[in-house]
């Protein structure tokens, strides 16, 4: 495949609007919520990141695909997006670990995208109205036809995706980040014990079970709907909650689980999603946001503090729902104050709307995976971390 066999392909957003640009990757139709995502690197990693289950990405860095696809940089099985939509895309990758190119890539994977697409102006309409439902497609390119289609979808409000995206069955994971690619190796060497984790699976990304692995943990793996005393028959030192796809409001296995777990005041540690669901299964609520935080610059911190983290997320925590008697805000997104961190006043209980495992993305919050295995340490001894 190459430009010269590009074909046309039309985009368009449940507001009406129409875009028209050509194909790259599968052929067909692809209906789903168009989100935008800033990051300059990393598209590889937001393909296969399964939190992002249902939606079709803009990326708006405007070359695509130069450094190819490698066999290294799968944040899981398989990509997860719905399509992709890019200014302009590379057929010719070059890089010492491409191994395909991307178009290729999303091809053998059945996944459509569009390109020579004004993605600028296309985030800005986003921005100023909010995330919403769209659809490409290669072959229906009858603007009316295609509108009818993408106003017939359901809203990712509600939405429970979990279900398409968790693990089927237990995994165990030991495969720490390899020498070469391990950004913190004080950190790493200082811890000598081995602790088991169970990581409730929403959607789980590689790179935290490898970050994990890398501070000492035996990661076991469960799907998002095992009961309490199935997780708890492993004898965990701490519980992972994982990032994930759709509405947390509606993985109400998920939060059910989670409030019955925190009964034995193991540690905990949440991310993104699973930040989201401990925030339900402690008492608060979460929202919609307008369009969601995706991208490797995000400022979040308290006071003094700022550390830039990578995002992916449309929903938040509801600041006036938090329990403040348990539970107090630890990070605020400091571009709009929404609430990205929280952490349980007595019990060893934390979590984050952000992602320190980056993948993509900068490292400066790695050291949560540190803070997370302390406090394990700290509930073996009996002591507080
Ligand atoms: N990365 C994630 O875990 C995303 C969580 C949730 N699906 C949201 O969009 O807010």
């Amino acid at each position: 495949m190459s430009l010269s066999d590009a074909t046309p392909a039309l985009l368009v957003l449940a507001d009406g609007s129409t875009y028209r640009g050509w194909s790259f990757g599968a052929t067909g139709t692809a209906i789903g919520e168009i989100v935008f995502n800033t990051g300059m690197t990393g598209y590889q990693e937001v393909l296969t990141d399964p939190s992002y289950c249902g939606q079709i990405v803009i990326f708006t860095y405007p070359e695509l695909g130069n450094t190819g696809i490698n066999s290294e940089d799968e944040e899981s099985t398989q990509p997860h997006v719905k399509g992709a939509i890019a200014r302009n895309i590379c057929y010719k990758p070059s890089n010492w670990r491409s191994t395909q190119s991307l178009p290729n890539y999303l091809q053998q994977h059945q996944i459509p995208g569009i390109f020579g697409i004004d993605t600028r102006a296309l985030t800005r309409k986003i921005r100023t109205l909010g995330a919403m439902n769209g659809g490409i497609s290669t072959t229906i390119l009858d603007e009316t036809e295609l509108l009818e289609m993408v106003q017939a979808a359901p809203n990712m409000t509600g939405l429970n995706l979990v279900k398409e995206v968790t693990t089927p069955t237990v995994y165990e994971w030991l495969e720490a980040t390899t020498p070469p690619w391990e950004f913190n190796p004080e950190a790493v060497t200082k811890i000598r014990e081995t602790f088991t984790v169970v990581a409730l699976d929403f959607g789980i990304k590689r790179n935290i079970l490898r970050r994990l692995a890398s501070y000492g943990c035996r990661v076991i793996v469960v799907p998002a709907d095992t009961q309490p005393e199935e997780i708890l028959k492993y004898n965990p030192d701490g519980i992972f909650l994982s990032n994930g796809p759709g509405d947390p409001a509606a993985v109400t296995e998920g939060i059910n689980t989670t409030r019955a777990l925190l009964e034995r005041q193991k540690p905990m540690f949440g991310i993104c999603m699973g930040h989201q669901i401990l925030g339900h299964a402690l008492g608060a609520e979460t929202f919609k946001l307008k369009f969601g935080h995706r991208g490797l610059n995000q400022p979040a911190g308290l006071q003094q503090r700022v550390e830039i983290t990578s995002q992916n997320h449309s929903f938040a925590l509801d600041p006036d729902s938090l329990p403040t008697a348990t539970v107090e805000v630890s990070h605020f997104n400091l571009n709009d104050l929404t609430v990205a961190g929280v952490r349980h006043k007595s019990l060893p209980v934390f979590s984050v709307q952000y992602h320190p495992e980056a993948s993509p993305g900068p490292h400066d919050a790695d050291y949560l995976f540190e803070q997370f295995v302390l406090k394990m340490q700290a509930s073996r001894q009996g002591t507080k971390a």
